[in-house]
């Protein structure tokens, strides 16, 4: 399988682009005139930069309104079409995308069309050219790719094919098994995008929110199904017009969409076996099982703050590492390691963030396998230097420094607990806390694609709709990532501004990723009250809150004032489900936990209370120990 992407997708200088799309992995690129235009180099020399950087320069773009005009106008469009022949024989590339014409003086006309491009074939057979025929959704004439198929059947030249795009067939939803009817070797490139669905102009929706396949809600991969029925063996190729991209970190958005490509192309394979696509065999995603283990890098004043706050929620000390200054805390089916080595991987999230969380391990089905996807995938091994009685636990770097390990039965790795911390098997029943519900992640507005992009391609894991949260001093959106039946679950956040309590959070921590933990108890109402019993102080609920709860849901009296006498939040899903919720006080640059309960099947996280929440957060200020501004 050839890979490739075009510039347009990425931000930097061409320079940049290039150096970020090699090192990505991809085998080629597509140029777009307008990233060479603002280069100073000439063509060769960026033809021959491309090539030096292992790169195929795959495809030349685009060439526009080209077909069906009159007169002079037609004779212009050739001589423009000589240009641009003669730049990519410079460049180095044999083959140009023509979109189709959305010019004023266009005539429309198949044949029309098909005898312009039969005479751009000659000319482009002369210089050992091809050319590739595109329709754009919003084309004057030609805006589906089945009249596109139709003027190059007719043109009936062997140097003009089809270019298909995924945005362009899906955006308008013409159904891709249409592709299946065309000849493979008649279509001489594919271009991949994904894009969010929104009810908008479909050039503004391609030219801005275009995403890679897999970000968005268009089925692209019923769409490459299709292209690879027909044989087609060329290459694939991103095409992505995004605003946060033409802002975002180079190298990262190259990784991810080389990930995005292979993921997308193992479903392919895994969807319709039938079909050939030459990628190297990887292991198949699976769902997390469930969190083993959540670890944070702490020390001095802060870690015994954390660990009083441990104890107050009903944890137990239950361990101590071997070899390492890690402690081992348990409840119900949870373990939290407090990490206070003063090298590696928890002394620089410490001394970056402060106490937050450095490390997360899931259990898996196989922990070599989920190692060998994410390989496959792209992702850096991470590893450190172990004692003589330490296991070897699989692990990756995740995206902002962040850490996973995958733990399985199988092979022996959930052992760690009684081999290296000498922990027993007796129950820490606690207050009743059972397993992490959810583990809630922060991060800027413009990383929430790559995060969960991150999950949906290691992981069998779907994403949830994106959710508008009304933080007093701005947006935040969050979206969750779930494992089928929610045995598994992370909410990413994403903040605008500093302003936000998740925002906040970011700047004060410096980039920390964890803000808060969810646990799930079976009852609620027993665990509040065992709480309260320890002297836990909840975060305080505003009483309107608990008007406004009477008017919106048929809750008999008693039940609001309990809810209000120990400061949950509710909600249900008019389905029968409902979810409570109790919350910690911030500590620590405003990490803070949670406590939920999950009845009658409720699958969300209680989005309406979160404005709520939040603002009774910023009500109590900042935790001890962090500057006030
Ligand atoms: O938005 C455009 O004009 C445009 C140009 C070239 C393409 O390949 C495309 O898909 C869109
Ligand atoms: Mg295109």
């Amino acid at each position: 399988m050839r890979t490739g992407i075009a510039t347009v997708s990425i931000s930097g200088t061409l320079e940049e682009k290039i150096v970020a799309i090699a090192a990505a992995g991809f085998d080629g690129i597509e140029i777009f005139e307008q990233d060479f235009i603002a280069d100073t180099r000439s063509p060769r020399e960026v033809g021959r930069r491309i090539r030096d950087a292992g790169l195929e320069l795959l495809l030349f773009q685009p060439f526009r309104d080209f077909e069906g005009l009159p007169g002079d106008l037609r004779r212009r469009a050739f001589d423009r079409a000589e240009r641009k022949f003669d730049l990519m024989q410079e460049l180095g590339t044999d083959l140009v995308l023509v979109c189709s014409s959305v010019h004023p003086e266009a005539q429309g006309g198949i044949d029309r069309s098909a005898e312009d491009f039969a005479e751009l074939g000659v000319r482009a057979a002369k210089r050992g050219l091809r050319v590739g025929y595109e329709a754009l959704a919003w084309g004057r004439h030609v805006n589906d790719h089945r009249d596109a198929w139709e003027i190059v059947r007719r043109a009936d030249h062997p140097n003009v094919g089809l270019i298909l795009d995924s945005f362009h067939t899906l955006a308008r939803g013409t159904d891709p098994d249409t592709i299946r009817r065309i000849p493979g070797d008649r279509i001489f490139f594919v271009q991949l995008a994904d894009a969010p669905r929104i009810e908008m102009d479909l050039l503004y929706w391609s030219r801005h929110f275009r995403a890679m396949p897999g970000e968005g809600d268009l089925d692209v991969q019923g769409f490459m199904r299709a292209v690879m029925a027909t044989g087609y063996a060329g290459p694939i190729s991103l095409e992505i017009f995004n605003d946060q991209f033409r802002g975002g970190k180079t190298k990262q958005l190259a990784r991810d969409g080389h990930r995005s490509l292979v993921d997308l192309m193992d479903a392919v394979r895994r969807a319709e076996p039938g079909l050939t696509v030459d990628l190297p065999p990887m292991p198949a995603p699976t769902p997390p099982q469930d969190t083993a283990y959540v670890e944070f890098a702490t020390r001095g004043a802060e870690a015994e703050a954390l660990a009083a706050t441990l104890s107050g929620l009903g944890f137990v000390q239950t361990g101590r590492h071997v070899g390492k200054d890690l402690t081992l805390w348990q409840q119900g089916g949870i373990r939290l390691v407090l990490n206070h080595e003063r090298s590696g991987h928890a002394e620089a999230i410490f001394t970056t963030h402060g106490t937050s969380v450095c490390d997360l391990g899931l259990s898996v089905a196989s922990a070599a396998d989920t190692l060998d996807r994410a390989r496959a995938l792209g992702a850096e091994v991470f590893a450190q230097p172990r004692g003589p009685a330490e296991m070897e636990i699989p692990g990756i770097r995740g995206l902002g420094g962040s850490v996973l390990h995958f733990l399985d039965e199988g092979s022996g790795l959930d052992g760690v607990w009684a081999r290296e911390f000498g922990a027993g098997s007796e129950p820490v029943p606690g207050v009743g806390l059972r397993r992490v519900d959810h583990i809630a992640q922060t991060m800027s507005y413009d990383e929430m694609l790559s995060w969960s992009l991150f999950y949906t391609s290691l992981f069998a894991m779907k994403k949830a709709p994106m959710v508008d949260v009304i933080d007093p001093d701005g947006l935040v959106r969050s979206q969750a990532v779930a494992a089928p039946g929610g045995e598994f679950r992370i909410t990413l956040n994403g903040a605008e501004t500093h302003r936000t309590l998740a925002g906040a959070f970011l700047a004060e921590s410096f980039g920390a990723i964890v803000q808060h933990l969810a646990f799930a108890t079976d009852d609620i109402l027993a665990t509040a009250e065992a709480l309260a019993a320890r002297g836990f102080e909840p975060l305080p609920v505003s009483a309107n809150y608990y008007d406004d709860l009477a008017a919106r849901f048929d809750l008999p009296q008693t039940e609001i004032a309990r809810l209000r006498a120990l400061n949950l939040f509710y909600d249900a899903d008019g389905r029968g489900g409902e979810f409570l919720q109790l919350y910690s006080r911030p500590f620590a640059h405003g990490l803070f936990f949670e406590i939920v309960e999950r009845r009658g099947g409720y699958d969300g996280y209680g989005a309406a209370n979160a404005p709520v929440r939040i603002a009774a957060q910023k009500r109590l200020g900042r935790p001890k120990g962090m500057p006030s501004t």
